[in-house]
């Protein structure tokens, strides 16, 4: 069989060869004759008011020579919070060439517009979000940096392409993004168009500019074919072309408008080849770390070093100078009652995971077994979250009483809802999270459990009008003169006082997974006199900027919730110096990206990370899991964290303690895998 495939792809290559000479050698010429940058000391600019690390400084050389080369581009992936903004702002100032245009997540807008302002002598910017944004191109011109999400563009385009109703009738709109010539685009968290088929990816793709750069920490956060839109965005000739194996033609589409042959060669779909999918992406999906694969990650390692720089934290310690971080474990015990309800509902659960597990039906049962986990979890966490969540109350259009679009995962408000084909809600993070940990990589819905297509890139569902601004989620359900608190939050409060006595200064972030859980967390912190403030998916950008600071600039508010859906990544929160996680997820990367919003430049205070945890509940389980899986990806020495992500039949039998060999024989042939590509992929990055 393997023979086979091997034979196979030979054909291919060999077809492809014939027809396309230029493609003999592709990867002997790549290294023969483009030298990979060694990035020594730029000068610090003059018009840039912070003063570059070495390291930055380094980049910004790189950079000024990357644009002169083949690419006039490329990846800059330096781990979280070295400060790739400000590298790309010293980049920005030193040509003052306009206009540039910026695509960031909407958490990350108003933070490039406050480094600008703040760093340069009046770079002249435009946020350009909400309806009554400027349409006119003309305008746009004229400012040095165009700031906007990628929700927007991808608005832009699809309202370009696909048209939009209008008293009946399609409407076709110029996207003014796509009408310019940009000097410069920077993709921030560029992994946002991992996906080449979504229309975010697709919006990409299509925009003009002289130069082009990928900003991203966690630039392979999955599989290597995700690279394949950051390369594709910088315009990689041949890598990201289609070739025909029968004759010359030759695309950066899949343009097959009938479906059976290409619209400018005929031929058909089979005789049509993705450079990247022959070359990188096959054979190491085939043969992770053998023969055709290790040839394949040489390949990818010439590409890399000529088109993507990245230093860890580690590498550069001595220019960053961050305070150690520790990471604790609390671990509290329930109360009697609460006690009483876990075990309750955890029988329930395992007696139905022993049945799927009996029956052999675990994998077909996946989304049953992973709500299963979620309520657990919640329960661990208050067993309000459970007894009193709107199980059912999944519905698009809002109710009289105001409340909201719930997530059918965490039947928590929808802070940033997407649907899926099924026409299913789901918080976008949770649904991720549910995709990332499906064991055999083919995902029912939770709800239907009908095969699974859902847009992860997708723009949000605009709920945000429609709610209320006095939304009460939760707490409109309950009791509040009798509500009790749970131990879970009491353990908080505890840390906070303590913390509070200790130094009225240090301030706190708290995360949890569950926006009805921070409600009741804010509801006791509120009670017990402290001074919060919350960040939420539903906020717009200027809300978001404006808690932030709030936060940041008030010395008496020392506590800052922060959903993980909405704050998990590409914050700034240097002026806290602790993280309490208030829920646990096994994959530990999540927690990671948590915690690296406080420990980044800026940074003067050691840092520390709390995660509490239930020790007689589902938590301690998982945070056991959590440690095998790091201990696994650290003997791996990876930077992927898929296999992290995954929930293995192993994994669930533990989670659900059913210690039966039935479940290990299970483990994936993925996971094993992925235990190979994390290996190697380290190798080159
Ligand atoms: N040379 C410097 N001196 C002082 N502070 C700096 C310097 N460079 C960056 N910073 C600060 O470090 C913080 C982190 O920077 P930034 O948000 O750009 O990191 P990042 O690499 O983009 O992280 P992420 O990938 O998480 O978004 C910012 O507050 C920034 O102002």
């Amino acid at each position: 069989m393997i023979l086979l495939i091997y034979l196979q792809s030979e054909r291919t290559t060999l077809a492809l060869h014939r027809e396309h000479p230029e493609l003999r050698d592709v990867w002997g010429d790549l290294a023969a004759s483009i030298p990979v940058i060694v990035p020594t000391k730029a000068a610090q600019p003059d018009n840039l008011k912070l003063t570059l690390l070495p390291f930055q400084q380094e980049s910004l050389f790189w950079m000024r020579k990357q644009e002169t080369g083949i690419w006039c581009g490329g990846m800059l992936a330096d781990e979280m919070g070295m400060g790739k903004t400000i590298q790309v702002i010293a980049l920005l100032v030193t040509d003052r060439q306009k206009p540039n245009l910026v695509v960031a997540p909407t958490v990350a807008i108003m933070q490039w517009r406050n480094e600008i302002a703040a760093h340069t002598d009046g770079l002249k910017v435009l946020v350009w979000h909400g309806a009554a944004r400027e349409s006119n191109v003309a305008e746009l011109k004229k400012y040095d940096v165009v700031l906007t999400t990628y929700a927007v563009l991808e608005s832009c385009f699809r309202k370009q392409q696909s048209g939009f109703k209008r008293k009946g009738q399609i409407i076709k709109e110029k996207s003014p993004l796509h009408q310019l010539k940009w000097n410069r685009i920077i993709l921030d968290e560029a992994h946002n168009i991992k996906e080449r088929y979504t229309n975010t990816a697709k919006a990409a793709f299509e925009l003009d500019a002289n130069y082009r750069w990928c900003l991203s920490g966690t630039p392979l956060q999955n599989r290597v074919g995700e690279l394949y839109s950051l390369v594709r965005f910088l315009g990689g000739d041949p890598f990201s072309f289609y070739f025909c194996k029968l004759c010359s033609c030759k695309s950066l589409h899949w343009k097959f408008s009938n479906k059976r042959t290409c619209d400018d060669c005929d031929h058909s779909p089979m005789q049509h080849t993705c450079f990247w999918n022959n070359e990188i992406l096959t054979p190491i999906q085939k043969n992770g770390m053998m023969g055709p694969g290790a040839t394949a990650f040489k390949k990818l390692k010439i590409l890399l070093d000529r088109v993507m720089l990245r230093r860890t934290k580690l590498q550069r310690a001595d220019d960053l100078g961050l305070p150690p971080r520790t990471v604790i474990v609390r671990r509290d015990y329930f109360s009697p009652e609460e006690k009483e309800l876990y075990l309750s509902l955890f029988s329930d659960a395992k007696r139905q995971f022993t049945t799927y597990l009996d029956q052999g039906t675990i994998l077909n049962n996946y989304s049953n077994i992973f709500s299963l986990l979620t309520r657990m979890r919640q329960m661990a966490c208050h067993p309000d979250l459970v007894l009193r969540s709107k199980t059912n109350a999944s519905k698009f259009v809002l109710e009289e009483d105001g409340e909201a679009t719930v997530c059918r995962i965490c039947n928590d408000i929808a802070e940033d809802a997407i649907q899926s084909k099924c026409r299913h809600i789901f918080d976008r993070e949770c649904i991720r999270l549910y995709i990332d940990s499906v064991p055999n990589g083919d995902p029912r819905c939770p709800v239907c459990h009908l095969p699974l297509t859902i847009d992860l890139e997708a723009p949000a569902l605009e709920l945000e009008e429609n709610l209320p601004n006095t939304r009460q989620g939760i707490l409109g359900r309950l009791n509040l003169e009798k509500w009790r608190s749970s131990s879970k939050i009491e353990a908080l409060i505890e840390e906070l006082s303590n913390l509070r006595m200790q130094d009225a200064t240090t301030k706190s972030l708290v995360f949890s997974q569950f926006v009805n859980f921070l409600d009741l967390i804010a509801f006791r912190l509120q009670k017990a006199g402290f001074n919060i403030c919350r960040l939420e998916g539903t906020m717009s950008p200027q809300a978001r900027d404006a808690t932030i600071k709030h936060f940041m600039n008030n010395v008496d508010v020392t506590v800052f919730l922060v959903s993980l859906k909405a704050g998990g990544v590409a914050l700034n929160l240097t002026e806290a110096s602790r993280v309490y996680l208030m829920d646990s997820w096994w994959n530990p990367a999540v927690e990671y990206q948590a915690m690296d919003r406080i420990h980044r430049l800026g940074q003067k205070r050691p840092v520390q990370a709390i995660k509490l945890v239930v020790e007689d509940s589902i938590e301690s389980r998982i945070v056991q899991l959590q440690e095998k899986k790091s201990a696994m990806v650290d003997a791996t020495l990876s930077a992927d964290d898929s296999a992290m992500g995954k929930l293995t039949p192993e994994d669930l039998g533990f989670l659900f303690r059913v210690s039966s060999s039935v479940a290990f024989v299970h483990i994936s042939i993925q996971f094993a895998y992925c235990f190979i590509f994390s290996y190697n992929i380290f190798l080159f990055l």
